[in-house]
């Protein structure tokens, strides 16, 4: 799904009110009823006792009064604190004239700010995509007020203060840190930001039924993927975005193993010949045809024991690896897990970037070494695959300001190199050369685990070893399984308890959950 900017958010609506026949007022209520409904299944009315509404002139006011109103004929015992201004949109000015008079309403001032005590539950209806400026004066101290209290809050579409896509232009300026954010229709790109966690909280999406066309025809380098499991009947909801070709194509009854291709992993130095056995094991788990692993002498007998599925090369050399394989039978390389930093090794990655006919995907220490000899860059071939994480991007790069910053660097070096760069993270963010970013919204927070990269370039590595899948498809699809293998495993394990070979085991259901899923 797309992730668009405020500005055309604001298109969005107007397009959706034309396409639709209905005024800004309906499509209000809509959004109302959407935050309602995931209120009533989040928290009973019997024990959300004082639910306190914060709202703001504008449309994001306008949801929280056409809220309460809701709120208040569900059961709720809500009450509302309002700001002033010199005008109020059209539209907040109708949900206010048809606010039960039962309700309590409290104006705004700095010296009557409301009553709030940690169980009071907040809905922060004071500013979302319309937010021009940062907060100062009345607004600012609401919202300090506000989080001082240490009340739960729920956020109208955004955290009032945060911008949905660009960075705080006032870091001093307060924002409203809330435990949940109910959006609508498309997530905000500044939900996928680490630095914006301690306001967003968790995310949730409401549909409103925003014009599809519009979103399908909007233009945006930002695409967010998410796994949802597939409907029963294979049903899906009418305004979820369009089936994208996000699937890993059924095999063949024919197939042979040479459509799934013979890759070669170059991984693994003294103490860390574990990389290697994850990163095999994830490359099988994937369906390559064929994986050859050269390691270094010492990982020989550890490779042969462990993955007897795959062939092994042994370096002359023992603790690292310092020499080329004959590249001529293999579909795909991946070379990095565990591998080192030594001169040799740094020899090998050149020549093999000098070489290499085929796919690459240079992953951890490979990386290291690129940022290092920066000259090396200039070799990597068109689409080849990098997967850093946010240390291994800065060493290829440079220090960043903030997340905001990065994804320009990341855009940046994807299109300057003509590759294809997997920023590893929560949101993992794969950059294409022509500088589309697609957000990935599987995993958790247990695959921050030793390993777990080497099992990502593992899996893709078979993915770009597949005949049948184009670069960028083949990464997307590994970085969501990936994740999906994550979630899986979490189920079993907890988040704790999970380890990187337990991602392992779990490739083949995500793979084929993606064969038959779908995807928005
Ligand atoms: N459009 C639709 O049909 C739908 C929209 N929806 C909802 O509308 C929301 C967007 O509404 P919006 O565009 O009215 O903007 P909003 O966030 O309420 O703020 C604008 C107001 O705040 C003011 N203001 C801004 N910055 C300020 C500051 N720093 N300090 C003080 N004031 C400041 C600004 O005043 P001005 O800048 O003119 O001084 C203006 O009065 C969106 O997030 C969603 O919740 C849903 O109902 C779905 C249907
Ligand atoms: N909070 C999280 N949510 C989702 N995925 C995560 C999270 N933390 C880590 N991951 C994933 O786990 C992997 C960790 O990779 P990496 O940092 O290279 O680990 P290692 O070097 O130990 O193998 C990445 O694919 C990353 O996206
Ligand atoms: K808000």
């Amino acid at each position: 799904m797309k992730l668009l900017s405020a500005a055309q958010i604001r298109e969005l609506d107007q397009a959706t009110i034309r396409e639709q026949r209905t005024t800004s007022t309906e499509l209000m209520e809509r959004a109302a009823t959407a935050v309602a409904e995931w209120l009533l299944s989040h928290y009973d009315p019997h024990t959300a006792t004082d639910v306190l509404l914060l709202c703001g002139p504008g449309n994001n006011g306008g949801d929280g009064l056409a809220l309460a109103r809701l709120l208040y004929y569900a059961g709720y015992a809500v009450r509302l604190a309002l700001l002033p201004a010199e005008k109020y949109s059209d539209d907040y000015q109708h949900n206010h004239h048809v606010l039960p008079k039962i309700i309590p309403v409290q104006e705004l001032a700095t010296d009557a700010l409301p009553d709030i005590q940690p169980t009071t539950l907040v809905i922060d209806a004071l500013f979302g995509t319309g937010l021009t400026r940062p907060l100062a004066g009345l607004p600012a101290d609401v919202v300090r007020h506000l989080n001082a209290s240490h009340a739960r809050v729920v956020a109208i579409d955004l955290p009032s203060g945060l911008l949905a896509d660009a960075p705080q232009p006032d870091p001093e300026a307060p924002v409203v840190r809330a435990a949940h954010t109910v959006s609508f229709g498309l997530p905000k790109l500044a939900f996928l930001l680490p630095q914006n966690a301690e306001y967003v909280g968790e995310w949730h999406l409401q549909d409103i039924r925003l014009s599809q066309q519009f979103i399908d025809h909007a233009d945006t380098p930002w695409h967010f993927t998410r796994y949802t499991k597939p409907q029963p009947d294979g049903w899906a909801a009418p305004h979820t975005v369009p089936q994208p070709e996000l699937q890993l194509p059924r095999r063949n009854k024919f197939a042979y193993k040479n459509t799934f291709g013979h890759a070669l992993l170059l991984a693994g130095s003294r103490g860390k010949v574990g990389a290697a056995v994850l990163s095999s094991g994830a490359c099988l788990r994937g369906g390559v045809g064929l994986l050859t692993v050269a390691v270094p002498g010492c990982g020989y007998d550890i490779i042969q024991t462990t993955r007897p599925e795959a062939m092994c090369l042994a370096d002359t050399q023992a603790d690292f690896i310092s020499e080329l394989p004959d590249l001529k039978p293999y579909q795909a390389i991946g070379i990095g897990p565990g591998l080192g930093q030594e001169e040799a090794s740094r020899a090998v990655l050149e020549k093999l970037l000098r070489e290499a006919q085929v796919p690459l995907v240079i992953d951890a220490d490979a990386l290291n070494l690129l940022g290092a000899h920066r000259e090396l860059l200039d070799l990597l071939p068109e689409n080849t695959v990098l997967t850093p994480h946010l240390g291994e991007f800065a060493r290829l790069t440079e220090k960043t300001k903030d997340d905001y910053h990065r994804l320009d660097l990341l855009r940046d070096f994807a299109q300057r190199h003509r590759c294809i760069v997997v920023l590893k993270g929560a949101y993992t963010a794969t950059a294409a050369p022509d500088g589309q970013v697609y957000f990935n919204g599987t995993g958790n927070p247990g695959m921050g685990t030793g390993g777990s990269g080497d099992v990502l370039t593992g899996l893709l590595l078979a993915l770009r070893a597949d005949q049948r899948l184009d670069p960028l498809l083949a990464t997307r699809l590994a970085v969501l399984a990936h994740g999906r293998a994550g979630d899986l495993a979490a189920a079993h394990t907890g988040e704790a308890g999970l380890l990187a070979g337990d991602l392992v085991q779990h490739i083949g259901p995500a793979l084929r959950e993606l064969e038959a899923g779908s995807l928005g």
